[in-house]
């Protein structure tokens, strides 16, 4: 078996672990990053998750046809994995190993590569970013059914289906959703849950679920999924609400029903490193495992599942091995998120709901997104934003920006929130015009009440 010795030995090839391998081979250091799949090099959001999903859902609202999207998406796809790839491997001290890793002990991995005997990679410290993939709910007959996918194979598609079947409608859900209805797709989801968005406030929730159901959807909240089986090219989904079974025929069926860390293979039962019940790596606010030579950074150490947090997680590391110390999981501050559904739903720090529950006293500032003059200008004028601000110190304690652009806005929230920032400064900020973020001075300059 080929052996090689290496410091730094990094698992996979995502956000995290590309960021750290470009940085300590700008060190000088000698560092490795195996790769299971040549097509994931720079990771899932470029390869099978964000990039080419945005792509699809940014040329489904220009109005594109499926076909051409689909085409601009591989070369856009295929472009970003080979830059991601000469961005390590032309470093001198780097090395792209291609290949499945599987731990033997704390310091010895096992890559098992195709046509080619296996190589024993000894390192002094190993970064597993391994990820998360999709997580397969049981359904009776779904292993015969053809027309059965997850999101990547949705986006290998090249033709769009006429009828497709979401299950679930988190994030993946409901951004397909919103993507296959621009290009002219019957869509339909189903999801176990009777609430729509249980994490949102409700009059957004309602906002949200009434433009997707304008724009074609049909929901079935509150369903259970009884088996699947195919009828000539099609498959036809068995579900049932309150004991009345219904049959749903599809020409695809996407499932989106989470996704869960993946550690699966990776023999970390050779390992000292701990694993929590719902299965991802146990790390403490260092990003330590509990073996002292490996850490865990991005999806697989549970959490937040976002290309920003793994990025973040680059910066803890740094800042922990190189740096001051100062940077941890516990001081990251509040996160923004965005689902990318038309308009973006996106959210900062407390919603309103989420403020009652905690009992504290609350600001809230209301706009309608028609009354924002770029959303006249852009002819998506729908949408609702929502802020609360703390009555005792004029501090943001969260928003929720359900409008165009509000994937772009949010992040001055996030950073006003962070850094602390009164209210008042941002409702007298001046903005160019006509911006969605101006929307912000008209936000917060609304009348208002404190609720207790
Ligand atoms: C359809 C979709 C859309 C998304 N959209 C967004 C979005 O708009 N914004 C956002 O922030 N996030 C989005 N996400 C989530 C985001 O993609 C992930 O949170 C992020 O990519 C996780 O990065 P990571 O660093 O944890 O690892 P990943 O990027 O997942 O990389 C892990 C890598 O490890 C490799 N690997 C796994 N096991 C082994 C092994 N044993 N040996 C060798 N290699 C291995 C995998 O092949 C993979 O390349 C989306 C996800 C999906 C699926
Ligand atoms: N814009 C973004 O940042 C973005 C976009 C896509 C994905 N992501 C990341 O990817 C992760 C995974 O996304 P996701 O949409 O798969 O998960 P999710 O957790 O967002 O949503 C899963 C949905 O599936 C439903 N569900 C679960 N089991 C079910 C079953 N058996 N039958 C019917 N419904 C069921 C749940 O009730 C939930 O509504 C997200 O948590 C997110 O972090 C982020």
């Amino acid at each position: 078996m080929e052996r090689k010795a290496v410091k730094n030995l990094i698992i996979g090839f995502g956000k995290a672990g590309k960021t750290l391998a470009k940085s300590l081979a700008r060190k000088g250091e000698a560092v490795a990053i195996v790769e299971q799949s040549p097509r994931m090099y720079g990771g899932t959001c470029i390869n099978i998750g964000c990039i080419p999903s945005k792509s699809l859902i940014v040329n489904g609202q220009k109005g594109e046809k499926f076909a051409d999207a689909a085409l601009q998406k591989v070369n856009l796809v295929e472009k970003l994995n080979r830059k991601n790839y000469h961005m390590i491997a032309d470093e001198p001290t780097a090395t792209v190993i291609d290949g499945k890793a599987r731990f033997l002990s704390d310091h010895e991995v096992e890559i098992s590569r195709e046509g080619q005997p296996a190589m024993l990679v000894e390192a002094e410290r190993i970064f597993i970013n391994t990820g998360a993939r999709a997580i397969l709910p049981s359904i009776l007959g779904m292993s015969e059914c053809k027309n059965l996918v997850t999101s990547t194979g949705l986006m290998d598609l090249q033709k769009r289906p006429d009828h497709l079947v979401i299950i679930g409608s988190g994030y993946i859900g409901l951004e397909f959703a919103s993507m296959f209805l621009s290009y002219g797709s019957k869509v339909t989801v189903i999801d176990a849950h009777r609430t729509f968005l249980p994490r949102q406030d409700r009059d957004i929730a309602a906002r949200v679920k009434k433009d997707l159901e304008e724009a074609g959807a049909v929901f079935k909240l509150g369903y259970e999924i009884n088996g699947v089986f195919d009828r000539n090219e099609k498959s036809i989904l068995n579900i049932m609400f309150d004991d009345q079974a219904e049959e749903i025929e599809a020409d695809k069926i996407l499932l989106a029903t989470g996704r869960k860390p993946n550690i699966s293979g990776l023999g970390l039962e050779n390992t000292s490193v701990k694993i929590g019940e719902d299965g991802h790596i146990l790390v403490n606010e260092k990003l330590e495992t509990s073996a002292k030579n490996i850490w865990a950074l991005g999806d697989v150490h549970g959490g937040p599942q976002f290309t920003y947090t793994s990025l973040d997680d680059f910066r803890i590391i740094e800042s922990q091995l190189y740096g001051d110390k100062s940077r941890t999981l516990d001081n990251r501050g509040e996160i923004a998120s965005s689902v990318f559904i038309t308009p973006t739903l996106s959210n900062v720090g407390l919603t309103e709901t989420e403020a009652q529950a905690q009992r504290k006293s609350y600001r809230l500032f209301r706009l309608e997104a028609t009354a924002i003059p770029k959303s006249a200008v852009l002819r998506q004028s729908k949408g609702l934003l929502k802020a609360l601000v703390d009555p005792d110190t004029d501090e943001i304690l969260g928003a929720t920006l359900y409008a165009e652009d509000s994937h772009e806005v949010i992040n001055i929230l996030s950073l006003a929130i962070n850094a602390k920032l009164p209210y008042t400064m941002i409702r007298d900020h001046i903005f160019t015009h006509p911006t969605m973020s101006e929307a912000l001075n008209d936000l917060f300059s609304n009348a208002n009440e404190v609720k207790k």
